[in-house]
């Protein structure tokens, strides 16, 4: 016989129409043309991609492997050179085009157009300078977190061969090593390594959410139906394609193997979305940061015209008049607040990660800090996921061998026939328990099995006794709710009997009181069945006969107590979401040290709509832990969205495939390195050890970070205010500029490199204590307070140095106005950092850090050397008389004392500071 077509060997011929491409094929990476490809390779029998691509169902050889790695490998969707330099243009567009760099390069034409060109280079220079150093430093931030992304990347398990004739063992390797050929095994969590074709599957069930935005998960298998099952001329689409996994999306549940036919940029994903990053949802600090630039913005807006207007009316050069109306608009905009903002974003994600705690997304530090409440999930989280094996008894609660015997009979088919599940801890602990009759591997032989996944919360094999021919059969255990549901029939000791409802109550009784001890019950049914040869599908779970229940320890983990303890310290609120039982939910907080609060059933939660569960969350009592058991992976993601609905900054601990979902819903997801590659990319932050005490560390890392961040901002931004105030005033007062437009902007920029170190400096306790907000009510407060202190003695000074000088000419009364108010505004900017960042250490602030007194001291020293130096000369300042300086000395000492008096009036009057 002929062989079938689709069975010739590559050589024979060149491949029919609509066949999939070979090793060799052109590359073409327009979306069309992949959608072809992997459409060919879905059409054609599993047998054939494999001979197209050179493969077997054994894998590639390692040799073969490495010699298709250049060729087929992940390549990066775009090449590394190219994709660097965008990433360099795109970086050096967004500094660019601050609206504060903006603001300068308008400053800049301006003195042009105005004929004064020292100034518009210095300007230029300035803005440059301000562009440069935030490059510079989003670039370093940039490459420390792609060294920290590398330390965490995904693998996938390939089947390789160490030479040609060798058997095939199961490797893992990363992602970019996967190659085109190569075998893939798929299981629960995993995510799909490249664009896949399947040979086999169990029970497969896919995400495929980032690509259809459908999150129900989609039915995958190896069948071959050759035309997609589709009518011809109605082709499915790609991710209708039940014989196709591709780049992106993650395994939900079930098993399968299957061959990568495109890697990287060669992908559909690679095709469609071309290097193009995901966007990130703004964080809290990033909100409040926007708020305060617009607002800025908004002042500048109001201050320019009125400004102008005065100027040019009152002295009649209106283009000097225009030059010193943007100067002013240059005075109010905090021009490095971005690089504060990275600068120390950059230092909370290093001094993370001294403390094993790695940020994959930089906002996220902000998040850490903004974080006021964390959902967790309870075993390995809150006990130390070290399950042994605690009774095994019969319905009535007697021991029992036999129900042990096909406990295990389940756990090791369900291991040997779906080897990617394997590594289960309940399986695990089953199989090492002692004192089982029988031996499951040598009086059975499996025909195939369902693995456990959270949703259904079961797992179902089905086996041919040896010693019994003509009948197989099924074996479930799992949650003892759901497996009582698909029940009809329980073992007793005198036979089986009909399950009735006083039954199932009572045997849900028993469970309940198990579960209450601390011991995880779980039920196991058997039914038996004409042989059938294939393996288990929902019409076998049904019409079982329960044999009994089998009981596991967790031990506590003995550090969860103080580190929720830690966590309650600091503000943050704890929240349990659990597959497991309600009341071993509540068992394992009260062992954690918690309050066990309202505790609500998966089933219970499926009934409310959005705004209902917003309302229960947030009607939740603080002081202790509010419970979700029994949920299932969507509904977690729903609880951390209802919580942010209810105006909670949510983080979301959790480590297993089934807590991908709400790890990307959290404000900050956070797994741990030995998570499964689906939960570890979908978190923010990666604990290098599942402790939550380095969460607690981690927390109060962030907030600092937040704190310092928000601490520039109210400085920066008073400071700003401010002088503008002043300036407005002084133009209208005075018959000449109270500074001129460069030495407004030298000013400035001192000023504002002075606040660098604020990304330094040790954060208040009181910072520390609760989970930070950005307030811009509280901010706009605050510098209404501290502000008009600031114009209140600037106007003290033009008074003063008004009366001073008296005696001079114009021209030099003039100049040295200009030098004393310069001066006199960067002391009491000095004297601000140093009294406004914190709250006076009577009051548990700590002393400033060094580069902070370092920085203080450089902007005093500044305002009063420069005018002796050539810059001060060249921007129009000259050397003080001795004399003035009494003068400014006394402004000083009148500004540290009003602004030490007003800080205790505002605290108490508000109860809050920075
Ligand atoms: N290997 C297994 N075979 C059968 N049933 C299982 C298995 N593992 C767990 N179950 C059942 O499914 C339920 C849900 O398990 P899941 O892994 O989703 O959550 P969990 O481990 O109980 O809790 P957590 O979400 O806190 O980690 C368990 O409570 C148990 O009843």
């Amino acid at each position: 016989m002929a062989p079938a077509p689709d069975l010739l060997p590559l050589a024979a011929a060149r491949p029919p129409d609509g066949a999939p491409p070979g090793p060799d094929a052109p590359d073409d990476p327009s979306a069309p043309a992949v959608r072809e490809r992997l459409t060919a390779f879905a059409d054609a029998s599993p047998l054939t991609v494999l001979r197209r691509l050179e493969s077997s169902a054994k894998g590639l050889d390692e040799r073969e492997a490495e010699r298709r790695l250049p060729r087929d490998g992940a390549r990066p969707l775009v090449p590394g050179a190219v994709r660097r330099a965008a990433a360099h243009l795109a970086r050096l567009a967004r500094t660019a085009t601050d609206p504060f760099v903006l603001v300068l390069a308008g400053l800049s034409l301006v003195s042009a157009v105005t004929g004064d060109p020292r100034g518009a280079v210095l300007i230029a220079l300035v803005a440059v300078l301000s562009c440069l150093l935030r490059f510079r430093q989003e670039h370093r931030s940039d490459l420390a977190a792609a060294r920290l992304r590398a330390l965490t990347t995904a693998t996938a398990t390939v089947l390789r061969r160490a030479e040609p004739g060798a058997a095939p063992a199961a490797r893992e390797v990363p992602v970019d090593q996967v190659v085109a050929g190569d075998v893939v095994l798929l299981g629960p969590g995993d995510m799909a390594p490249a664009d896949l074709r399947l040979l086999s599957s169990s029970d497969l069930r896919v995400n495929q959410a980032a690509f259809t935005g459908e999150s129900p998960p989609a039915g995958k298998r190896a069948a071959w139906t050759g035309t997609g099952g589709a009518p011809a001329g109605e082709r499915p689409g790609l991710f209708e394609r039940r014989e196709l996994c591709l780049m992106g999306t993650s395994v939900v549940g079930g098993t399968g193997t299957a061959v990568a036919v495109a890697t990287g940029s060669r992908t559909y994903f690679g095709a469609t979305h071309r290097d193009l990053p995901r966007r990130a949802p703004a964080t809290t600090f990033d909100r409040g940061v926007r708020a305060v630039s617009w607002a800025l913005l908004g002042a500048v807006l109001a201050a320019v015209p009125v400004v102008f207007a005065l100027n040019g009316i009152d002295r009649g050069s209106w283009s000097h008049a225009l030059l010193f109306a943007v100067s002013t608009a240059v005075a109010i905009t905090p021009e490095m607040l971005p690089l504060v903002v990275t600068t120390a974003l950059a230092r909370g994600a290093a001094v993370l990660a001294r403390g094993h705690v790695l940020a994959r997304r930089l906002p996220a530090v902000h998040n850490l800090g903004a974080m006021d409440t964390l959902c967790t999930d309870k075993t390995g989280t809150l006990t130390l996921d070290r399950i042994t094996l605690a009774c095994h008894v019969d319905p009535l609660g007697d021991p029992d061998a036999g129900v042990l015997y096909w406990a295990r009979v389940n756990a090791l088919w369900s291991a040997e026939l779906a080897p990617e599940a394997a590594g289960d801890t309940i399986d695990e602990a089953l199989l090492a328990a002692d004192g089982a009759a029988g031996d499951p591997y040598e009086d059975v032989r499996g025909v195939g099995a369902v693995p456990f996944d959270s949703a259904r919360r079961r797992a179902t094999v089905v086996v041919r006794p040896r010693d019994r021919l003509g009948c197989e059969v099924v074996v479930t255990k799992g949650a003892v709710e759901d497996v009582l549901e698909l029940c009809e029939r329980v073992r007793l000791p005198g036979g089986t009997a009909p399950l009735g409802a006083g039954e199932r109550d009572r045997l849900r009784a028993l469970a309940d009181g198990r579960a209450a001890d601390g011991i995880r019950l779980l039920a196991v049914a058997t039914a038996e069945r004409p042989p059938s040869g294939r393996g288990p599908g929902p019409a076998d779970e049904r019409g079982l006969t329960l044999l009994g229940f089998v009981g596991f320890h967790d031990e506590p983990d003995p550090s969860a107590a103080g580190a929720l303890a830690g966590l309650a310290r600091l503000g943050v609120r704890h929240v349990i979401v659990t597959g497991d039982h309600p009341l071993a939910a509540r068992r394992t907080c009260r062992d954690a040290g918690r309050v066990p609060g309202r505790t609500v059933l998966g089933a219970e939660l499926a009934a409310l709509d959005d705004g209902a569960l917003r309302d229960l969350v947030a009607a939740a009592d603080p002081a202790t832990t509010l419970i979700f058991a029994r949920v299932d992976p969507r509904a977690k993601a729903r609880i951390v969205a209802a919580l942010q609905r209810a105006g909670r900054t949510v983080g979301f601990l959790g480590d297993g495939v089934n807590d991908a979902p709400a790890l990307r819903a959290a404000d900050v997801g956070i797994s741990v390195t030995g998570a499964v590659d689906l939960a570890r990319e979908s978190a923010d932050v990666i604990l290098l050890r599942k402790d939550l005490r380095a969460l607690e560390r981690a927390i109060t890392g962030g907030r600092r970070t937040f704190g310092a961040g928000v601490t520039y901002i109210k400085i920066a931004v008073t400071s700003n205010v401010g002088n503008v105030a002043s300036m407005l005033a002084a133009s209208a007062l005075l018959p000449f500029m109270p500074l001129l437009p460069l030495q407004v902007l030298a000013q400035n920029l001192v000023f504002d490199l002075s606040q660098l170190s604020l990304a330094y400096d040790r954060v208040d306790r009181a910072g520390l204590a609760g989970p930070r907000t950005f307030d811009v009510r509280d901010l706009a407060r605050f510098v209404a307070f501290f502000g008009l202190i600031g114009a209140v003695f600037d106007l003290a000074t033009f008074g003063l140095l008004w009366w001073a000088l008296q005696g001079y000419g114009d021209g030099p009364r003039e100049a040295l106005f200009h030098t004393g108010w310069f001066a006199e505004n960067l002391l009491t900017q000095a004297v601000a950092i140093l009294l406004l960042r914190g709250r006076g250490r009577r009051r548990g602030s700590p002393r400033p850090a060094r580069p902070v007194v370092l920085a203080a001291v450089a902007l005093s020293l500044t305002g009063l050397l420069l005018p002796f130096s050539p810059l001060g000369a060249a921007i129009g300042l000259r050397p003080l008389p001795a004399g003035l300086l009494p003068v400014l000395a006394a402004v000083l000492a009148g500004y540290a004392l009003a602004t030490v008096l007003m800080r205790r009036l505002y605290l108490r009057l508000f109860r809050r500071w920075l």
